[in-house]
């Protein structure tokens, strides 16, 4: 496999993104290793979503570069945008499976770029993408489940689907949006683990968004802080204090309404803390 050597996975350049009137990031400036476990942290609105589909070549800069995988999304057409895509995988806070299908057939959904035209049922699917969409759902302990409509689990359960689907692209890259916003603490503790596990055993460089400070001070290798779509934190998480962390979150100008988010979300990273 054509997997890069270089350990600077990720290289984001003086990125600065509009939307119309709205600055969603300003000139931010990012290098992610291979192997990284990076967590971003900051209020909603702060730039986080925006800024992981840029990784994912989902949006384009309106100034400066993101480099993935040493190629420059900018300069890429959208055949070589797709390839590189397919070693990013992505998963997202309301998972994003077909309810109707089985998990088995939503698992094989990550190889769709692997196979020639659309698939209608399981018995469409090449064998051997098959025995890998299995391999991969026993791996997020979820075997036994394999033909139950997606519809069926558990938010947590299909979480771990999406994950096995995810893996079903064989990427480097995982990108995880507020994977646990949905989830119980309980659950949420057993996704976060699972990606962690899954990310040591495979070499994954992984950027998740997260909004609870105690989780990703007990997860990631590295926080970084945005807020109003500026880098205003990026340290090793080892020997960072839970105050540290919080001023993100301070020193804003607020509105009543963003004050009423402020207090709501730190209420729910104090409910996950007491829960983990
Ligand atoms: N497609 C879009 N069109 C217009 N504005 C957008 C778009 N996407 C994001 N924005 C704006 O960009 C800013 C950053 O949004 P973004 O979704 O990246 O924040 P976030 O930190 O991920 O928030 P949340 O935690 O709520 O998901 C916000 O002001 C948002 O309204």
């Amino acid at each position: 496999m054509n997997r890069t050597t270089t350990s600077s996975i990720i290289t984001i350049t003086d990125l600065t993104k509009d939307f119309g009137e709205t600055r969603a990031l300003r000139a931010v400036n990012l290098t992610v290793t291979r192997g990284e476990v990076v967590v971003l942290l900051g209020l909603s609105g702060s730039g986080k979503s925006t800024l992981l589909r840029h990784i994912d070549g989902l949006e384009m800069p309106t100034e400066g570069d993101v480099t993935v995988l040493g190629q420059s999304v900018r300069s890429l057409r959208p055949t070589a945008l797709r390839s590189l895509r397919g070693r990013v995988a992505m998963i997202f806070q309301q998972f994003e499976l077909v309810p109707s299908l089985t998990v088995v057939e939503n698992v094989l959904t990550g190889a769709l770029a692997r196979v020639r035209g659309p698939r209608l049922g399981l018995s469409t699917w090449p064998k051997n993408l098959k025995q890998e969409a299995l391999t991969h759902l026993d791996r997020v302990g979820l075997l036994h489940r394999a033909y139950n409509r997606a519809d069926q689990l558990s938010g947590g359960q299909q979480q771990r689907v999406a994950i096995a689907r995810a893996l079903m692209q064989n990427p480097e890259v995982l990108l995880a949006d507020e994977p646990v916003a949905s989830l119980d603490p309980e659950s949420s503790d057993v996704v976060m683990n699972l990606i962690r596990e899954i990310a040591a055993e495979r070499g994954l460089t992984v950027v998740c968004s997260l909004h609870q400070v105690d989780l990703a001070l007990g997860w990631s290798d590295r926080i970084v802080g945005l807020r109003h779509g500026e880098v205003v934190l990026d340290t090793p998480t080892t020997g960072l204090s839970r105050d540290r962390a919080m001023e993100i979150y301070g020193h804003v100008s607020v509105s009543t309404s963003e004050f009423a988010a402020i207090e709501s979300e730190l209420s729910v990273a104090g409910a996950v803390g007491a829960g983990s």
